[in-house]
């Protein structure tokens, strides 16, 4: 795969087995379900499979380059051929009613007989029954994971249970089903999976944690991220972002195409490093030990994600494999520096002269780091490393893929592009953006918001039952693995108009952020309930910087003969080839002379041109041919 995963959230569910499962080839077969949309109430028949076919709904790759991926569209019509023929459905334990029936009349043994039957073979059954697909490793492998559950989930509702050999997973794409598990009945669910994979690089940092360890980290990080730190955050966004300009002007001077997608990588790596633990990665200039350190890393969280075998837990080979041996020692090189920071922060906090308070910041070292050591935190070195790991990972990943998606939907929707191009000439000046310009960036935080709908970072969620609960009208028992996907939800065609259009106009400018509440869980690009995202608005103002301040500069489009873009998993949605750009320099608008112009001589007696009115508009074409309203300063 191309880029390390985020193992912010669904890191690992594409990890599991389950995902190769549902792009797995199948072979129980009985007769196929109702092609309905929806779980329990409230059904929607969905257009006969044919037509289906043909339908935006089904085109889940994303296209780039050179045109439409007519592959994946092929592959996509195939499966959906398939899951009609009910090649994916299991047979439902039809037999167990009238066997445990028979077994009852035979008096209380029977009777005894009878409920252990049902326990083992289909569990008590407080409800109907669950729609049931089953999947092997295979056929679709190498398919980004949560595109087959989008057909499966037109198929079989919006909870369903994936079984492949031995193990089940449940999918819920149902919003009020997202809702009970993330947020009425949290507590009944942990990271599950989640937490397994991601311990040799998180441990018990606040993403994977659980129960208590979980409740008190929670508590004291939430704070770090308040609204004078996340505003200080600004001018390190468009500092970065700045930096990133400076590297696509080069290219534009010499006629070289970008990789954006790793380009957007690092910018989100400078970011995180300064704005977590005061590090400066600089990892747009050069490659360091440290950034390759962070990359093994990052690769071997998502290789573990996406691994049928768990070689790394082989004893002895784990020992002298010499990829675990690379990932070893790159993580002791990040651990010795994480030390190192915590030692350099501890005296620094031990010298200053600050009064600790709710928005304290050192503006020296304005970092989370620095402010959960004033605050007094009491905690192990261990667990506050896993928490800096942790955040480094979950704020990384996932903003860079957020950037990566935008600008590939930007180069398909150039009348977008426009609007945005627009905005950031009328808002933002020739310094570094301020709080203010970022609250008048209001069309530019629309089209993140969009792009985080067509886009979840990432896809799925994931969790594990701790104790017998119910999912809507389904009775689960404890211990199942869950998947929510948000792709599903995101694009689920009876909560959305043209749900796979990309369309920022859907979320007016004057209305309230899009977020789970307002949208009643069927938006949730930053989880919900307790365990919802922490660093929201630090991501959103980072990627609408970002954004703003690139479009301002640059037009953006796919490169001449670029791979077609597709997506594959990791945690967040990876390109597989990249994103392939041709940056331009935007059209610098000419500067108009007026009336009022006056020349002036300085006692030199050289000569220069100054401006009594200062300001005028020109209209000019930009790269796109599209007209741009600018407005001129004149020197
Ligand atoms: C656009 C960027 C981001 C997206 C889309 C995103 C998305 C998410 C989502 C969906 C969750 C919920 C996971 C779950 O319920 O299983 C989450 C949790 C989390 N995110 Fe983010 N995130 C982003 C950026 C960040 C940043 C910048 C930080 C840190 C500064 C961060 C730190 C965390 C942490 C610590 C959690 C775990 C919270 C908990 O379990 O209590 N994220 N994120």
């Amino acid at each position: 795969m191309p880029l390390p995963l985020h193992p912010c959230c669904a890191a690992g569910a594409a990890a599991t087995p389950a995902m190769a499962t549902t792009a797995g080839s199948c072979n129980a077969s009985s007769t196929p379900p109702p092609r309905y949309l929806g779980s329990g109430q409230g059904r929607l028949r969905l257009a006969p499979a044919a037509s289906r076919r043909n339908s935006p709904l089904l085109r889940c790759s994303a296209s780039g380059g050179d045109g439409p991926d007519k592959v994946l569209e092929k592959r996509r019509a195939e499966l959906t051929a398939r899951i009609s023929s009910g090649e994916f459905t299991a047979q439902g334990p039809g037999w167990l009613a009238p066997v445990a029936a028979r077994l009852a009349k035979l008096g209380p043994p029977g009777e005894l007989a009878a409920g252990l039957l049902t326990k083992v073979a289909g569990g008590e059954r407080r409800g109907p029954e669950l729609p049931q697909a089953v999947g092997s490793l295979a056929s679709v492998a190498g398919e980004a994971f949560f595109l087959p559950l989008y057909d499966l989930f037109l198929t079989y509702g919006g909870v369903f249970r994936l079984n492949f050999g031995p193990k089940s997973f449940l999918i819920v794409s149902d919003p009020d089903v997202a809702k009970h598990i993330l947020r009425d009945n949290s507590k009944a669910y942990s990271k599950g999976i989640l937490a397994e994979i991601l311990e040799f690089v998180m441990g018990t940092g606040l993403i994977p944690a659980d129960g208590e360890v979980w409740r008190v980290r929670r508590r004291a990080i939430v704070p770090a991220l308040h609204q004078k730190y996340v505003t200080a955050m600004i001018g390190l966004f468009g500092n970065a972002s700045d930096r990133l300009c400076q590297k696509l002007d080069k290219a534009a001077s010499d006629g070289e195409d970008v990789e954006m997608e790793s380009l957007f990588s690092r910018l989100t790596l400078d970011v995180i490093g300064k704005a977590v633990f005061n590090y400066d990665f600089d990892s747009l200039s050069y490659d360091n030990g440290i950034v390759e350190a962070v990359y093994v890393t990052l690769r071997e969280a998502e290789m573990r994600s996406t691994s049928p075998i768990p070689t790394w837990e082989i004893p002895i080979w784990k020992d002298i494999s010499p990829r675990q041996r690379k990932v070893n020692e790159a993580l002791a090189l990040i651990n010795n520096i994480l030390d190192e920071l915590i030692a350099t922060c501890k005296r620094m906090v031990d010298e200053e002269d600050l009064q600790f308070h709710e928005e304290y910041m050192n503006e020296k070292d304005p970092s989370i780091l620095h402010f959960l050591l004033a605050s007094g935190d009491d905690v192990s070195s261990k667990q506050l490393r896993d928490d800096l790991m942790t955040m480094l990972i979950a704020g990384h990943e996932t903003s860079a893929a957020v950037l990566t998606w935008t600008f590939y939907l930007l180069s398909k929707y150039p009348n977008v592009m426009s609007k945005l191009q627009a905005e950031a000439d009328a808002v933002l000046g020739d310094g570094l953006p301020t709080l203010d310009d970022v609250k008048k960036l209001k069309y530019t935080t629309r089209v993140i918001n969009e792009s985080l709908r067509l886009y979840p970072q990432p896809p799925v969620l994931i969790r594990r039952s701790l104790e017998d609960d119910m999912l809507g009208e389904y009775p689960i028992g404890k211990g199942e693995d869950i998947f929510i996907s948000i792709w599903n939800l995101h694009r689920c065609p009876k909560h959305w108009d043209d749900a796979d259009v990309f369309n920022p106009e859907r979320w007016p400018l004057d209305g309230p952020n899009p977020n789970e509440t307002n949208q009643k869980f069927s938006y949730l690009p930053f989880g919900g309930g307790p365990r919802k995202c922490v660093g929201d608005m630090f991501a959103t103002f980072e990627t609408v910087v970002a954004t703003a301040m690139l479009v301002k500069r640059f037009d953006f489009q796919m490169a001449p003969g670029a791979p077609p873009v597709e997506m594959t998993t990791g945690a967040t949605i990876h390109t597989t080839k990249g994103l392939n750009m041709t940056v331009t320099r935007r059209i610098k608008p000419p500067v108009i002379p007026n009336l009022e112009m006056k020349i002036v001589s300085d006692s030199e007696g050289s000569t220069s041109s100054t401006a009594s009115v200062a300001v005028s508009t020109a209209s000019i074409a930009s790269g796109e041919g599209q007209q741009v309203e600018v407005s001129t300063s004149q020197v």
